[in-house]
């Protein structure tokens, strides 16, 4: 079963198109990157996934599960973590959580147990009675990834979660997600626009000007993300003249050999 498959979406902002025909899949317990320069189409897509828009082409499935036709469904299965904190910072970790559980109609026993679980499966238990505002910037992205699991979702989307962060807590809250995916099974989707963030092993999508130009596995997409990321988004600030050749020599055909696909090849950047 798939976990999430986007199937031939399309949106615009009247005559602005923002994605067009974007088509991927992943499976259950995959870690996806979504990577893309500004305006590259990230939000819009988060916006449908999470049905803040209306979908216009196209569908999303989760597992299984149509959002234009059983969105209840589809929902059920979805938990988000979005790029700006809702969390309340004078009361504790546990009365964030047991806040949002009630606000859910979530029965007061069930709740109890799964924040328990979640505060567990986090690393949160010693934390619980702290209020949010002494935790650090990387647990308390750990507390609103606790609350999006309460409800026991097995699609999670991680909008430009590590913003903010400083580069040892965006390692560690990779780390973390990471192990939720090998060891939980749980599926996720990981926007974002810092290369550093995307591990060899990420099934990878980039997105530019609403188009997928390259999607599988990140470690074969090239020795040098960047600059492939460059190439592919003709990125003016990555990608000068001098990288053009390497990628030439080494890109192409490592993509042919990998089976990484490279779609819709933009224009060359400009040196
Ligand atoms: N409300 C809107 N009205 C008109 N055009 C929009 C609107 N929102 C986004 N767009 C356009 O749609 C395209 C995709 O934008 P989107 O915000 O989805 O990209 P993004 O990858 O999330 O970029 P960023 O990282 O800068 O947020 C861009 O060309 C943008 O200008």
């Amino acid at each position: 079963m798939t976990a999430l498959a986007v199937e031939a979406l399309g949106f615009a902002y009247g005559a602005r198109r923002a994605l067009d025909e974007l088509t991927f899949e992943l499976a259950p317990g995959r870690f996806g990157a979504l990577l893309g320069p500004n305006g590259a189409g990230k939000s819009t897509l988060i916006a449908l996934l999470t049905r803040l828009y209306d979908l216009q082409q196209g569908d999303i499935r989760i597992f299984g599960h149509s959002l234009r036709h059983a969105p209840r469904l589809a929902l059920r299965q979805l938990g988000v973590v979005f790029q700006q904190s809702t969390l309340d910072l004078d009361l504790s970790v546990q009365q964030n959580l047991a806040y949002h559980a009630a606000l859910h109609g979530m029965p007061r026993r069930e709740a109890q147990a799964r924040i328990e679980e979640e505060l567990l499966r986090q690393d949160l238990g010693e934390r619980r009675h702290d209020k949010v505002r002494t935790l650090n910037g990387g647990h308390r992205r750990r507390v609103e990834i606790a609350r999006a699991l309460l409800h026991q979702p097995r699609l999670l989307l991680l909008d430009e979660a590590s913003a903010g962060l400083d580069p040892a807590s965006r390692l560690a809250l990779g780390r973390h997600v990471r192990n939720l995916c090998r060891e939980q099974g749980l599926c996720v989707l990981w926007t974002t626009h810092l290369l550093d963030e995307v591990e060899p092993s990420d099934d990878l999508l980039i997105l530019h000007h609403g188009q997928r130009v390259a999607w599988g596995k990140a470690g074969q997409l090239g020795d040098d993300l960047a600059i492939s990321f460059a190439r592919l988004t003709g990125d003016e600030a990555l990608g000068r003249g001098h990288v053009r050749e390497a990628l030439r020599a080494n890109l192409d055909p490592q993509a042919r050999r990998s089976g990484f696909s490279r779609e819709h090849p933009t224009e060359e950047p400009q040196a």
